[in-house]
């Protein structure tokens, strides 16, 4: 049997690689930075399948240069990179990895809620540093029991975070593009969104990066919160304004910002890395061996399906689902 011609932007972990060697002529980007647009091209000229990831960009005309293309997989959730109408208008399926990677996401979220207010890794480097000589000039944090947590974004890993703060004795409301039905198994109350911000003392971010979330926290949104909020974003970074986000916290606005995820990606020498109170990791909500291996496996799932022209199990546009 011919096998099938697929491009896959890495990594591509060692289960899912050997299932689709199997039936498919791999081409395999494995390099950290992104692959040069005309390589891509090339690539995807005679491509039936292909793999594509979080920072290349997939539009139109991209598209119109892969007219053999019939499946689009992705290994994550958030899938801002490609534009789903376009794709849609190819009858092109694009498979994603929803509700795999809730968990793993929810635990960093809420680490990055813990950490920041316990002060973990300062208290580490503390230690580190050899300033644990008495007991005194500990860092002081703060307690979770009996504050309000926000979530903006009450999806499937804002009610994992939710359950996660309730264990804690944690007040949960919460803002999302509509009222969930469930609102009351939830025990999270739906609040307008200027009263998320006036009333949390930690506010969670985990809305998909849209037209209408690019931005939805700058200057104004950060004026509007506590002095003492905790601010922790786990969805795309271009949901926050950084200059605005930085300033901010230099003026004090808010107490702390705690980042998975920044604008832009990879984020080495900006100065919010510098300031004294803000926490970042390297885009690591999913990344745990178990959750990376799942989503992919359902990755190649989705790209096997779509190549046999058989119904993708994930699909963002199921309109043009076979
Ligand atoms: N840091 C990381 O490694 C990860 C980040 N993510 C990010 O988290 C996002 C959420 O993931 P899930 O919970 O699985 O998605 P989901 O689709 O289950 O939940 C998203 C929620 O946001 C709401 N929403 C959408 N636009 C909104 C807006 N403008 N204002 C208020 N609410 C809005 C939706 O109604 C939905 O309830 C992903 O799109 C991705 O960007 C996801 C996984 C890992
Ligand atoms: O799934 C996503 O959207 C991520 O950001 C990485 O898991």
């Amino acid at each position: 049997m011919e096998k099938y011609k697929v491009a896959i932007m890495g990594p591509l972990y060692p289960d899912a690689r050997a299932r689709l060697e199997e039936v498919c002529e791999i081409k395999l980007w494995d390099k950290s930075d992104p692959i040069p647009r005309d390589e891509l091209v090339e690539w995807l000229a005679d491509a039936e399948g292909f793999i594509s990831r979080g920072d290349i960009k997939v539009d139109k005309d991209l598209l119109s240069q892969a007219p053999q293309l019939r499946v689009i997989a992705q290994s994550s959730v958030g899938y801002d990179n490609i534009d789903i109408s376009a794709c849609t208008e190819q009858a092109i399926p694009v498979g994603n990895t929803p509700v795999v990677l809730v968990e793993a996401t929810a635990d960093l979220t809420f680490g990055l809620v813990l950490s920041s207010a316990r002060r973990i890794h300062e208290g580490w480097n503390y230690v580190q540093e050899g300033h644990w000589t008495s007991r005194r000039n500990i860092p002081l944090g703060v307690d979770l029991f009996g504050k309000t947590l926000g979530i903006v974004g009450m999806g499937n890993i804002g009610v994992a975070v939710a359950r996660r703060a309730q264990a804690s004795g944690m007040q949960v409301i919460y803002h999302n593009r509509s009222i969930r039905t469930d609102q009351e198994q939830l025990a999270a109350t739906f609040v307008n969104f200027d009263q998320l911000l006036e009333e949390s003392d930690f506010i969670v971010v985990l809305v998909p990066l849209s037209a209408e979330s690019r931005h939805l926290f700058g200057k104004d949104q950060f004026k509007h919160m506590k002095s003492s909020a905790y601010f922790i974003n786990a969805s795309r970074g271009p949901v926050v304004d950084t200059e605005a986000l930085y300033e901010a916290l230099v003026n004090q606005d808010i107490a702390y910002a705690a980042l998975d995820v920044v604008n832009p990606e990879p984020f080495s020498d900006h100065p919010l890395i510098h300031l004294p109170n803000v926490l970042i990791t390297p885009h690591i909500g999913s990344a745990t061996l178990e959750t990376r291996t799942q989503m992919g496996e359902l990755t190649a799932d989705n790209l096997l399906a779509g190549l046999a022209k058989q119904t993708l199990p994930k699909c963002v546009n199921d309109e043009v689902n076979y």
